[in-house]
């Protein structure tokens, strides 16, 4: 058995975090053999729900639970980690606009990069989950200069597997057997949910996904809708914004970080590099493959007229949260 690694979740005590946390401890993050030492953070009036949490997690009995740590300070939170989810942010609620969000959780994410830069390991995988996720995380990088900017990421994986799930109903096959959907840009409703190079596994070959439901219009309309909105849906349907799909789709995004994504790609927010004539120096969701633990952008796609129109107005809303993030970060 190896050694146990050190891994942070920020809002511990909130909804995202009770079903994450179970993934994590019980090794369908970090593989069967990896213990974990828990640091637990949230906000100092939360602690008493959060050792509710603590004494949830003890009466499960796991055994690659090697500890757990319940904090309200960032720095002892992120000390030595290997891994970090950051989740703990304000949820939009029915009403709310995501800009709304904006003002609110941005500082949040500058003052947890700066606790990370000093007491993390440099090479710690950092996913952010809290909304406005990729400008967070681009934030977060910004106050951490000590670690390298690819290990920081946006959570994009519910887009993702949102667009499979869709495409595998459409289609009318298990979701296992649909791969290779991309969610370009920001996960927000103007994301641009992609299915041209997906693929579908009928009688054990891969055929291409627009050919298969051979319905273009459907493609670039109710499928991108759809799941555009479907955080908004689930909203207006649970009074809530979702949470035991977003914990699934934060251990789907960490696993494959850490232990490879085989022979599909899937969606991350990623520093953008300005690949595919996206803006660089933001956090913007690309198709990539990981390989020991280290992302790279798939490249060689054609992008259509409707794509490049697409990827540029979600470049376009990245730009301008880039720029309102920083005006709030300035004080
Ligand atoms: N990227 C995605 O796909 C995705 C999907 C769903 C939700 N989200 C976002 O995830 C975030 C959390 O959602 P939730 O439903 O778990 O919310 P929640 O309100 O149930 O829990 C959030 C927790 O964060 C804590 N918190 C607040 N400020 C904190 C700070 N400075 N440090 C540590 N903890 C802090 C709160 O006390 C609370 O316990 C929201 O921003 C939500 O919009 C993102
Ligand atoms: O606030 C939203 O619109 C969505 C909340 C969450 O990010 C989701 O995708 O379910």
């Amino acid at each position: 058995m190896a050694a146990p690694i050190k891994v942070a979740v920020t809002g511990a005590a909130g909804q995202i975090a009770y079903s994450l946390l179970y993934q994590i401890a019980s090794g369908a993050v970090f593989g069967p053999n990896q213990p974990v030492y828990l640091h637990l953070l949230d906000i100092a009036p939360m602690m008493g729900v959060l050792n509710g949490v603590v004494m949830e997690l003890a009466d499960c009995a796991l055994p690659l639970l090697a500890g757990v740590l319940p904090t309200a300070n960032p720095e002892e939170a992120f000390k030595d980690v290997a891994a970090a989810f950051l989740v703990g942010s304000m949820p939009r609620k029915e009403g709310m606009e995501r800009k709304d969000l904006l003002s609110a959780n941005v500082r949040i994410f500058k003052e947890q990069g700066q606790a990370l830069d000093k007491v993390a390991r440099k090479d710690v995988k950092i996913l952010v989950v809290g909304n406005p996720a990729n400008t967070n995380a681009l934030i977060c990088s910004k106050y951490a200069p000590s670690i390298p900017r690819e290990n920081f990421t946006a959570m994009t994986r519910l887009d993702h597997n949102r667009a499979q799930a869709q495409l595998a109903d459409k289609l009318g096959v298990p979701v296992r057997d649909v791969k290779n959907v991309i969610i370009w840009g920001n996960h927000s409703s103007t994301q641009f949910p992609d299915a041209s190079n997906a693929l579908v596994n009928v009688g054990g070959i891969n055929k291409p996904v627009p050919a298969a439901v051979n319905d273009d219009e459907y493609l670039k309309t109710t499928f991108v809708t759809t799941v555009q909105k479907r955080g908004a849906a689930v909203i207006a349907a649970r009074k809530m914004s979702s949470a035991l799909s977003a914990a699934k789709a934060a251990s789907d995004h960490m696993r494959d970080w850490f232990l490879g994504t085989g022979d599909r790609w899937v969606s991350m927010g990623v520093i953008s590099d300005g690949s595919y004539g996206t803006p660089r120096d933001v956090v913007f969701s690309f198709p990539v493959t990981v390989t020991n633990g280290k992302w790279k952008i798939v490249e060689g796609l054609t992008i259509s007229d409707f794509a490049r129109e697409m990827l540029d107005i979600t470049g376009k809303e990245l730009a301008e949260e880039k720029r309102d993030a920083l005006e709030v970060c300035k004080d």
